[in-house]
């Protein structure tokens, strides 16, 4: 056990008790944001089952269809993004939906609060083999008066602005991780309960490490800092880890130590991660837990969105990693 795991009180603690237990210490909660944390775990339940028996069902490969990014949508990447899309509706806590896989802002009740930017399915390239994947999700409170329309306003609000966000990973087990801004918690799902149980509390980032990320495929195609800090990752004998799968290298580096890079490219200019619905979150994940998260420069959280599907560069992980890849650059 490492010391990472809340001992002795894993299994009484549902996701349901912690919620409830953390929303005591607000007196002003309206259980709100609760009711909508709830909402994304059930959604994560039922998108867990789809994945976990997807080579029997008809649900491999793609929709047939492109999303504004011009990738081919996967089947579960459009099962994904509707079944977050119906329970976030049915929980009525949601007033609209930023997602990966919809061009526009879906509105979806002008009398709720909350707006939610999310990445559905993470990882789509690794649907079909059987190679972890996740779901992201990024929540604000709107700033337009309840009862009227969305305006991008509510939904182009920086990083630092989040109310909570996580994550939840289809992998050897399944967990939701998720900060609300006091600390990190992971939810490991009981099958058997059907529960989403605390099984990591105040998850703390180790501060340097020796593992990179980073697709080396491209190398020929990234600028001369990056290559020269994969250089010295190199002559450090780092271990080379990419899963190809943005939540799961994250997580595996936030437990070890490391750092997840993704930079720009000849055919990405600005990298390829989305700034709104990857990359807010997981910066707000690591900084929860003492990592950081920047473009190569600026903190991730302080980037005014100015577009819905924008990208960014992102060097995420320990702090004494990241601080080093930023001084090759
Ligand atoms: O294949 P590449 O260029 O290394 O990109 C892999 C990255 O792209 C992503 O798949 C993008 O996310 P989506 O799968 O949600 O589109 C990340 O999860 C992953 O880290
Ligand atoms: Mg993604
Ligand atoms: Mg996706």
């Amino acid at each position: 056990m490492n010391d990472n795991t809340a001992i002795g009180s894993t299994i009484g603690t549902t996701l349901d008790r912690f919620i409830k237990n953390k929303q005591s210490e607000f007196p002003f909660a309206t259980g709100e944001l609760s009711q909508l944390l709830r909402d994304i775990a059930l959604a994560g339940k039922i998108i867990n089952l789809e994945i976990s028996k997807s080579g029997l069902l008809d649900i491999a490969g793609a929709y047939g269809t492109t999303n504004i990014q011009g990738e081919a949508q996967q089947k579960l990447d459009v099962i994904a993004n509707v079944r977050f899309i119906r329970a976030l509706k049915n929980g009525g806590e949601v007033c609209a939906i930023v997602s990966e896989e919809d061009d526009e802002i879906v509105e979806i009740n002008v009398d709720s609060n909350y707006v939610v930017a999310m990445d559905p399915l993470d990882g789509s390239s690794n649907i079909d083999v059987n190679v972890s994947i996740g779901t992201i999700f990024s929540i604000y409170r709107r700033i337009s008066p309840v009862g009227t329309h969305v305006t991008k306003e509510d939904v182009l609000q920086k990083g630092d602005q989040q109310v909570a966000a996580g994550y939840i990973l289809y992998g050897s087990s399944t967990m939701l991780v998720y900060t609300t801004g006091h600390g990190v918690n992971g939810f490991t799902h009981e099958p058997s309960l059907g529960e989403f149980v605390l099984s990591h509390s105040d998850i703390k980032s180790p501060q340097d490490g020796n593992i990179y990320s980073i697709n080396e495929g491209s190398y020929y195609s990234f600028e001369p800092g990056v290559r020269k800090y994969i250089e010295y990752c190199k002559e450090q004998r780092y271990s080379a880890r990419y899963i190809g799968s943005l939540v799961s290298d994250f997580h595996r580096n936030m437990f070890k130590g490391g750092i997840y890079i993704y930079p720009r490219t000849d055919q990405a200019l600005n990298g390829k991660l989305r700034l709104v619905y990857e990359c807010n979150a997981l910066a707000f994940i690591a900084e929860q837990s003492g990592g950081m998260a920047t473009d190569g420069e600026r903190r991730i959280m302080e980037i005014d969105p100015l577009e819905l599907h924008q990208r960014t560069q992102l060097f995420i992980g320990s702090p004494t990693m990241v601080q080093k890849a930023q001084s090759f650059l």
